[in-house]
């Protein structure tokens, strides 16, 4: 007799009656229907395999034992990755992000750097001799590499990097060398025990000049024994400077200094993607939870209502759902201008570079920090529960933070979007940002709260701020300060400007999908509702940018507040309905508080169980200490 699969009465009940095709979504956030079914496929491919499940919680391995499990279920899914029902790329792609990826690896993957850095590394800035001798090996993993840029005392400062590579015309070699601790490379994922080579970003020494950052391909292990090379800790290796720029002993300057930083621009703009499907793990768990679980007194005697009916908690969980629509949209339109800009650079054509590299740090530094924080919210919004380990939302937590951090500081890319910015500003030049700081919105600065009203106060503020920090930046060189102390002391301004303009983009793509999407009147309205609560939600957050560049009112202010929440009890009603179209399976969001069927309560309770100190009623350190100490008479 077929099992009756449990769903919990209030789930079922949020799920009845749907108004929307829940798949149509799935399908818009998939990239289309042959997208979700090869999704599908590759994760049952892969979610089946009984090896690479955990035996036990890695949370109760110790640091080596969860480095060797990680390892071995990494290795076992490079050798299914021949047979994968996807492909090679889509499959590397699913294993390297936050969705299937950290199903399986939910400590993180020892190979990720060597497909997301290493090998586009090559890519973007080897030779084609050097592609021709190292991508295959690279490919087939008869290598293991890292990308080794940053050091102990150096991870920003790209020009204060320490570690030299000294050419030497005699013998035709690369001296690379540490020549202090700070110089020693600190951070570089899988160096510490798994990359057997390494892209290193070097300051190029030749003729006793220093001609700047460049990478270079450096052997670190032996490929039999693994044992690092001899000298490994003073560098004195056979490097390879990666990348042509040391001709017959003359050292050629690149046809642009920038292209070494390419291979950051590619990370920055998968960065964008993997934490907005951390964003949906959180906000799938964190919404489920708050349908099972009832709490407190909403309507005296009655009975306790679910908590998401309260709304506060739908103020806390509806604009990150909100979010993980603008993001995606908004990184699905950055990855084509990377791949635009990507191709133009092939042909030699560097014109979208400045556009590419502005919108990468302004949408990596947006995403990263608005996830991180709603990450929180989602966390905080399932009380008790959602601070154990189990909840998944601790490790799902760490990794946006970290991306607040990698691939550049949020802060550092701030500061180089609103270098740009105020550059295009000034030039009228520069591309894609040019239409919003030349586009500006001329005439009288009436507000009108309707969503095309709403997104010229955006464009507004964000033509606004720039102009605010240009014209601080201005004062300061009227009073005669260098221009490095008046960008320094326009910094606040200049990060409000650049984070103005990131928003922007985020908030025209949301809207300019739904204008261009063929979407169905169902899925249109419930999306267009998510568009308004969202970009309502960051208006009211930012008011002060609006105040500051429009003829905003408070009276403007309070009908949008009224908006917002009406929209707060419009979209209530499926949110369920919304987060099971993100199609998260059980193991990828891998918590009992979000598991489809609300089983919430037993699950916890099987999790606790799995605990070694609940395998035995009195741990064996209560005779060691506790009772020593309760016969101690202190
Ligand atoms: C092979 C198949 C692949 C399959 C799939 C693989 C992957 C994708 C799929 C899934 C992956 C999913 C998720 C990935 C998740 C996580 C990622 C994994 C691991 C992360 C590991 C982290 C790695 C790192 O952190 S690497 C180290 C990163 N470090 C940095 O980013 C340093 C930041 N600092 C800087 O960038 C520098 O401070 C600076 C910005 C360069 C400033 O230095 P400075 O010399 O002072 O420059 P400026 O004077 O300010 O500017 C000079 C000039 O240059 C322009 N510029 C600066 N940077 C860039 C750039 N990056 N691109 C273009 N142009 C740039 C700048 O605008 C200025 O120009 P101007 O003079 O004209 O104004
Ligand atoms: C999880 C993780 C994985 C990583 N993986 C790798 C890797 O694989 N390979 C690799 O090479 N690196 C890696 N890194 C290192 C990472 O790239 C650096 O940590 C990052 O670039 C920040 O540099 P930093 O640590 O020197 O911070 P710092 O720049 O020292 O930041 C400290 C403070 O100084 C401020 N600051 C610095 N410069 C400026 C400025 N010009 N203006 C204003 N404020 C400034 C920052 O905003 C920050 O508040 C990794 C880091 C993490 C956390």
């Amino acid at each position: 007799m077929s099992k009756e699969i449990y769903e919990n009465p209030d789930l079922k009940k949020e799920r009845q009656n749907c108004p929307f095709n829940k798949e149509e979504i799935t399908h818009l956030l998939d990239g289309g229907k042959e997208k979700t079914i090869e999704r599908k496929q590759l994760e049952n491919y892969i979610l089946s395999d009984e090896q690479l499940k955990d035996a036990v919680p890695m949370e109760y391995l110790s640091h080596a034992d969860k480095y060797a499990e990680e390892l071995r279920k990494a290795c076992l899914l490079m050798h299914k990755l021949a047979d994968s029902p996807a492909g090679q790329v889509p499959t590397l792609r699913a294993l390297m992000g936050a969705g299937l990826g950290s199903a399986v690896l939910k400590e993180g993957n020892p190979l990720a750097l060597h497909y997301v850095m290493f090998i586009p590394a090559l890519m973007g800035q080897g030779t084609i001799d050097q592609q021709a001798k190292w991508l295959e090996k690279a490919y087939n993993l008869n290598m293991i590499g890292t990308y080794a840029q940053t050091e102990l005392g150096h991870g920003t400062f790209l020009r204060g990097l320490e570690t030299r590579a000294t050419y030497d015309p005699k013998t035709q070699e690369f001296i690379l060398e540490s020549p202090s601790l700070t110089a020693y490379k600190w951070w570089p994922g899988s160096l510490g025990k798994t990359a057997n080579y390494a892209v290193v970003m070097a300051q190029l020494y030749t003729k006793g000049k220093c001609e700047g950052t460049h990478p270079f391909m450096v052997q670190l292990r032996d490929e039999e024994t693994h044992e690092p090379l001899p000298g490994i800790v003073n560098m004195w290796l056979n490097p390879v400077c990666i990348s042509s720029y040391i001709h017959y002993g003359t050292y050629v300057k690149p046809t642009n200094s920038k292209l070494s930083y390419a291979t950051m621009v590619f990370v920055r703009v998968v960065v964008c993607q993997d934490v907005t499907t951390n964003l949906r793990k959180a906000v799938t768990i964190a919404t489920r939870y708050s349908c099972v679980r009832r709490q407190s007194e909403l309507k005296p005697g009655d009975r306790e209502p679910q908590v998401m009916d309260y709304q506060a908690q739908q103020n806390k969980l509806l604009p990150p759902l909100a979010a993980t629509f603008a993001f995606q949209l908004a990184a699905d339109h950055l990855w084509n201008l990377y791949h635009t800009a990507n191709n133009n650079i092939e042909q030699g054509d560097l014109e979208l570079l400045p556009d590419l590299h502005g919108l990468s740090c302004a949408l990596k530094a947006l995403c990263s920090s608005e996830a991180a924080n709603f990450v929180e919210v989602c966390r905080q919004s399932c009380g008790g529960h959602g601070y154990m380990s189990c909840s998944n939302f601790p490790r799902i937590y760490g990794q946006v933070t970290a991306a607040e951090t990698y691939e550049g500081e949020n802060t550092v890319l701030w500061l180089q979007v609103a270098r740009y910015l105020v550059k295009t500003r000034k030039e009228q030049s520069g591309g894609l940002s040019v239409k919003y700081l030349i586009g500006e919105e001329k005439g009288p600065k009436t507000v009108d709260t309707t969503l095309e009203g709403i997104v010229k106060l955006y464009r507004r503020a964000a033509v606004g701020l720039v102009d605010v920090a240009i014209a601080e930046l201005d004062k300061s060189g009227r009073k005669g300060e260098a221009p490095h102390d008046a960008w320094n002391h326009a910094a606040v301004y200049l990060i409000k400007a650049a984070q103005a303009h990131a928003r922007l983009f985020v908030v025209e793509s949301f809207v300019d999908s739904l204008k261009e999407g063929k979407l169905s009147a169902p899925v249109r309205t419930v999306l267009s509702q998510l568009c308004e609560l969202f970009i309502i939600y960051w208006l009211l957050e930012r008011s002060g940018d609006f105040f500051l560049c429009s003829n905003l009112t408070k009276q403007d202010l309070l009908l949008l507040n009224s908006k917002y929440v009406e929209l707060l009890a419009a979209i209530r009603p499926q949110a369920v309905n919304l987060v099971d179209s993100f199609d998260l399976r059980d193991e990828v969001l891998n918590s009992p508080l979000g598991c489809w069927d609300g089983n919430v309560y037993q699950r916890l309770f099987d999790e606790a169980a799995k605990s070694p100190l609940n395998q035995s009623n009195v741990h064996e350190s209560f005779h060691k200490y506790l009772k020593p100490l309760l016969k101690s008479n202190l």
